[in-house]
């Protein structure tokens, strides 16, 4: 950040900060209560199959939560933990098997999976009814033609804290910085469902700061630590960042940052995520609320 960045509009009140954490409680506290009912009428929890390979920690930590918070909603989680040399006709075979597990309403695969396997294959080896991280392509297509669909945790995420903060989010100009399959496509076509006017950019894109300077809503989901600054803000903007990043101090411990430098943008946004307790703590509470989705359309039929 220069110091010219961080002081353009000097006299701006701070930004508020967006409690995802918060919000993503009452999130599971309202799944909780759906898990309810839904054990109620179909005599049992929503069932969600967790499948991890290999034994990166970052992966192991996400997955631990998934299933604790899984069981505090409500949801039976079906844990596979598989050693790192598995190799994809083993996963393959797996997801066979809980395809056809009537139990099994939901079925989540921890990326990144190990290089030996293809994970295009994995995910369309999935029941789209049961994809609850919504990435096989029927739920893309379904997503992007504006059907009802089982819609990537992250994004979903994002998109309920700015409906549960600005209500309609129609004619808002939105910008998505980033492209990936997981989190900038999904975002820009949640948001254009919802009626906003969006801009996708990314590392090829010109001029990046202006484009994003234009944007009411901004969403960034880049991979470069703290590469948004205050410069690439519209004063009174919502930012939600949506990187996580783990960078190394000079005493050997380290810190998380997001892909926005918060105190800088803070001068001029409206409001903004923090990294941690921002989008990631809704990225896991939506997986839940997927689960419960997923588990009440597939009794309905
Ligand atoms: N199958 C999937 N794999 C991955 C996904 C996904 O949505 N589906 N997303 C990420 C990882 N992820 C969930 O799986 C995830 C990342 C971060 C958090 C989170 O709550 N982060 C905390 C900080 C955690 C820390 O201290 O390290 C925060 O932001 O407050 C939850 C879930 C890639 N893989």
């Amino acid at each position: 950040m220069t110091d010219q960045a961080s002081n353009i509009y000097p006299e701006a009140a701070p930004a508020e900060r967006i409690d995802g954490k918060a919000f993503a409680t009452a999130l599971r506290a309202d799944v909780a209560e759906g898990s309810a009912r839904f054990r109620a009428q179909a005599g049992r929890q929503p069932g969600l199959a967790v499948i991890l390979v290999g034994d990166d920690p970052a992966s192991q930590v996400y997955v631990k939560t998934k299933m604790r918070q899984a069981a505090d909603a409500g949801i039976t989680s079906f844990p596979h933990l598989l050693p790192g040399n598995t190799n994809q006709d083993e996963l393959l075979q797996l997801i066979a098997l809980l395809n056809g597990d009537d139990q099994v309403d939901g079925i989540l695969v921890q990326l990144p999976l190990p290089a030996q396997i293809e994970e295009k294959a994995v995910i369309e080896a999935i029941d789209p009814a049961k994809d609850v991280d919504g990435f096989h392509p029927v739920n893309v297509g379904r997503l992007s033609t504006g059907q009802s669909a089982l819609v990537p945790c992250t994004p979903l995420g994002c998109l309920l804290l700015l409906q549960d903060r600005l209500g309609d989010l129609s004619g808002k100009k939105a910008v998505v910085v980033g492209r990936s399959n997981i989190v900038g496509k999904p975002m820009g076509q949640l948001l254009l469902n919802a009626h906003c006017t969006v801009t996708t950019v990314h590392s090829r894109s010109q001029d990046l700061a202006a484009e994003c300077r234009s944007a009411d809503i901004l969403v960034v989901a880049v991979g470069r630590a703290e590469m948004i600054d205050a410069s690439y803000i519209k004063p009174g903007a919502i930012v939600l960042d949506v990187g996580i990043n783990r960078i190394a101090l000079e005493d050997g411990q380290s810190r998380l940052t997001g892909d926005v430098d918060f105190d800088a943008v803070s001068t001029v946004a409206g409001a903004v995520t923090p990294v941690p307790g921002g989008i990631g703590p809704m990225t896991v509470a939506c997986l839940l609320r997927n689960t419960l989705s997923a588990a009440q359309a597939r009794t309905a039929h």
